[in-house]
């Protein structure tokens, strides 16, 4: 940024952003720079500057787009090929639209000094950044930068206190690297030429104030994300992942492009049926709470409900008058109640616990009635996103709107879920709401609604009945689940609370967790509680 302001500044840039000034007059200049290579998307860059105009007559005349090309870093055909095919499509634009004097896109190949690209910035009214795939891609960045308020440009230029001030404009392409923190950008998808020609018809006609907005969002976040922001973050993350590390185990999980070390606590293992089965059969009160998606019923099964065995394992654990035992999930009460329905014994804690109940027959407790006027909020963002991610649907349950994306592009599905997530987190500030991320879902529910809650009543709730748990396994697989961990962990490390003398915290898959145990799969789960369900019981 410094040394961008520093460049601008200079005598010499200062006349060429005058001369461009003066060369444009009239026109609206908006300004694309690229390598010369096939992802930038320059081909379809220049055909929607054709739809543009073929769309809109009053543009033409006045629309100018200037391209900037660095020299190619290869020269194979494919480069040659793009080349002819992105003069001939500017040829056909420019004689199309020209005429003597104008010509609605200026191909210019490098090189072009840095002083020259950074006074097109300066005077361009929108920057088009449009690969079909790129990384980071810094352009956005500088021409952001380029388009700050700067007393000797300024004044070159002409911009006064009686003239709108330089705003910027940017229209991205949704796969590159910095689309995501560009929130005031319009953002397209190249090989979508139509829409691009309308981005760009939005993008000139923006009233003046839109485009301050949107320019001062983006420069707010450039200029306090800058190089030293990302050393400190890269040194924290290092010093956090190095702190105790003597004392961490390394394991290496995840196959391929997946695999990755990851560091975990020393007493973190295998929770073997032996270790349960002893615990199981000493004690006298027992809290078994499961999780059920991920834990009871593997994510890829196609029939979601309960198999035969994990009724009847269930079943058989409800049969011991010693045990209490609950599903907690996320998942709406009125399909978890139809599924366990033949679990007369089962507690049921449904929507992360907003809905409890402690045996199908009796009713359900409910938290403190909610205004769920945000779900207005909510539904219209989270439909944009399905209407642009192939594959993604909304559920809307009592309490909660989830978004899913199981059966869409695994990478794309990703990103898009980030992004809702904080698109979600910032309209949504101020609404007694958390947004949550999960297996493949991103889900907005109340505050103070959370698994973890469920752990802390319904142990307080057995102490009330004098059912003091002495023995509390707890089995889960996703981040909701990690909520019951940190609630276990929590209560245990408090003195004030009655110590469970047995506690069984464990993650189903090897990562890092606030469980001490962890388990391989869906199989290990039936195994150790058929294991503990068909333990010989001991007698008093
Ligand atoms: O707390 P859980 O029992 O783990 O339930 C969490 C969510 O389960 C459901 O979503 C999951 O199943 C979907 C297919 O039926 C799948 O598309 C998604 O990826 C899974 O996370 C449920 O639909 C959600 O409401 C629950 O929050």
């Amino acid at each position: 940024m410094g040394q961008l302001g520093s460049v601008i500044s200079q005598e010499s840039t200062l006349r060429m952003a005058t001369e461009l000034k003066e060369r444009y007059k009239g026109r609206i200049l908006m300004v694309g720079v690229d390598d010369l290579d096939l992802f930038k998307g320059i081909p379809q860059k220049f055909s929607a500057v054709g739809e543009l105009l073929d769309r809109n007559k009053e543009l033409r005349g006045k629309v100018v787009l200037v391209q900037i090309t660095n020299p190619a870093r290869s020269l194979g055909r494919d480069v040659q090929q793009l080349l002819d095919e992105a003069n001939s499509i500017a040829k056909e634009v420019n004689s199309k639209y020209g005429e003597p004097g104008y010509e609605p896109i200026v191909f210019m190949k490098g090189p072009i000094t840095t002083r020259e690209k950074l006074a097109y910035y300066a005077v361009a009214e929108c920057c088009v950044v449009t690969p079909v795939r790129d990384g980071m891609n810094l352009v956005p960045y500088k021409y952001t930068a380029c388009r700050q308020a700067c007393p000797a440009l300024d004044k070159a230029l002409g911009v006064d206190e009686n003239s709108p001030p330089r705003n910027s404009v940017i229209i991205v392409s949704e796969f590159i690297g910095c689309s995501p923190s560009l929130s005031g950008a319009i953002r397209v998808n190249p090989w979508d030429i139509t829409e691009m020609a309308i981005a760009m018809c939005e993008a000139i006609t923006l009233s003046d104030t839109e485009k301050h907005l949107r320019h001062e969002k983006h420069y707010k976040y450039i200029s306090s994300h800058d190089v030293s922001y990302w050393a400190r973050s890269c040194d924290q993350d290092l010093v956090k992942a190095c702190r105790d590390h003597y004392h961490k185990r390394y394991w290496r999980v995840g196959l391929g492009f997946a695999s990755r070390l990851v560091a975990m606590e020393s007493n973190f293992r295998k929770l073997s049926g032996d270790t349960l089965n002893s615990a199981y059969s000493i004690t006298q009160s027992r809290l078994i709470l499961l999780d059920y998606d991920g834990t009871m019923m593997p994510p890829t099964s196609v029939n979601k409900g309960p198999s035969h065995e994990v009724v009847s394992v269930l079943n058989r654990l409800c049969s011991d008058p010693k045990n209490i035992v609950f599903i907690v999930s996320g998942r709406d009460r009125g399909t978890l109640s139809k599924w366990f329905s033949s679990c007369e014994k089962l507690g049921i804690a449904a929507e992360h616990g907003y809905f409890i109940r402690w045996t199908s027959d009796s009713p359900w407790e409910t938290s403190r009635s909610m205004d769920l006027c945000w779900k207005e909020v909510v539904e219209p963002i989270m439909q944009l996103y399905t209407e642009t991610t192939d594959g993604s649907c909304i559920e809307n349950k009592e309490t909660a709107v989830v978004w899913h994306y199981q059966d869409a592009d695994p990478d794309f599905g990703l990103c898009q879920a980030k992004e809702l997530h904080d698109h979600l987190e910032n309209v949504l500030a101020n609404e007694p709401v958390v947004v949550k991320t999960g297996e493949h879902i991103v889900e907005v529910k109340p505050q103070g609604v959370s698994k973890g809650i469920v752990v802390e009543n319904v142990i307080s709730s057995m102490r009330r009945k004098g059912k003091e748990p002495d023995f509390l396994l707890c089995i889960g697989d996703d981040r909701s689940d990690e909520d019951m961990f940190e609630s276990i962990a929590r209560s245990s490390a408090n003195p004030i609370l009655p110590t469970i003398a047995e506690i069984f915290a464990c993650t189903v898959g090897l990562k890092p967790s606030m469980a001490k145990y962890y388990v391989d799969d869906i199989v290990d789960v039936i195994g150790l509680l058929r294991g503990v369900a068909e333990a010989p019981v001991q007698l008093n």
